[in-house]
């Protein structure tokens, strides 16, 4: 069954269009992987699937529902590309994820003993379960970042979008979204995500998407490793406009390279 259609949507912010003619087809199961250098639209092309930024041209079609009629959200989980749930906020690691259940319950229905499980299950899936009761500020961005995949697993979704989870991210915290995630696929999970560089989440990726100024320049594959820049163990965690543009050339589109 298609999760994801997006067939030649164009999308952008103040009448410019950042995405041009992209056209994209997510099935049940598959798992994703959106590419691209810094500016390509990656996120932009998540949050149009989303509803987030509006289709000005072109059509998506979410479990084969057209997006603009699309009301089963809860079958989505999201997360975003920045944590915001440290912040300030005197919220305990719990109750972010137990924030994740709200469109599965309803806002007025006090949480149930499923709701409850399902927050203990997904923090024990990112490993933080011994946590749940630390206010979420007192955990590292590695940790708030798992908090936030842990509130997204919470609403039991079938198709869970994240933008850049690793990005900025220590090593221990890449092992834990990549078992979680893991987890998640073999359960018949469906996954889209940006990503700046595969690290140990390769092995999971089924295929990969190149998205260069606004199009897909190239769909198929995920990209060997080439070098450190791309091995699992390698240490970069965030993007640098130099290995931005290194890591990316191999991906970059080439003459006869088409979407699909
Ligand atoms: N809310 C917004 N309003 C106006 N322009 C935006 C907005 N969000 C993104 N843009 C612009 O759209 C373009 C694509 O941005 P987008 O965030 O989709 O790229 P990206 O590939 O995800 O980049 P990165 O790897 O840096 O996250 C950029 O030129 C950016 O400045």
């Amino acid at each position: 069954m298609s999760v994801v259609e997006v067939r030649h949507v164009a999308a952008g912010y103040d009448g410019r269009d950042i995405l041009r003619d992209v056209t994209l087809s997510v099935a049940s199961g598959d798992v994703v992987a959106v590419l691209g250098a810094n500016g390509s639209g990656k996120s932009t092309l998540i949050r149009t699937i989303l509803g987030l930024v509006p289709v000005r041209r072109g059509e998506i079609e979410l479990f084969g529902t057209p997006q603009r009629r699309f009301r089963q959200w809860a079958r989505l989980g999201y997360v975003p590309q920045r944590i915001g749930a440290g912040s300030g906020v005197p919220a305990t690691v719990g109750e972010v994820v137990a924030s994740g259940r709200l469109a599965r319950r309803g806002l007025f229905r006090p949480p149930g003993a499923a709701d409850r499980a399902a927050v203990h299950q997904a923090l024990d899936s990112v490993g933080l379960l011994e946590r749940i009761n630390d206010p979420v500020g007192t955990l590292s961005g590695g940790q708030q970042q798992r908090t936030l995949i842990a509130r997204a697993l919470a609403g039991k979704p079938d198709l869970l979008v994240l933008d850049e989870p690793t990005a900025g991210v220590d090593a221990a915290s890449q092992e834990a979204f990549a078992g979680a995630l893991t987890r998640f696929a073999a359960g018949g999970g469906t996954i889209l995500l940006v990503l700046h560089e595969l690290g140990p989440l390769r092995p999971l990726i089924g295929r990969a998407v190149v998205v260069h100024e606004g199009r897909i320049a190239h769909a198929g594959a995920p990209p060997e490793p080439a070098g450190h820049h791309a091995e699992p163990g390698h240490d970069h965690v965030h993007p640098h406009a130099d290995e931005e543009k290194a890591g990316i050339c191999e991906w970059a589109p080439t003459e006869g390279m088409n979407a699909f």
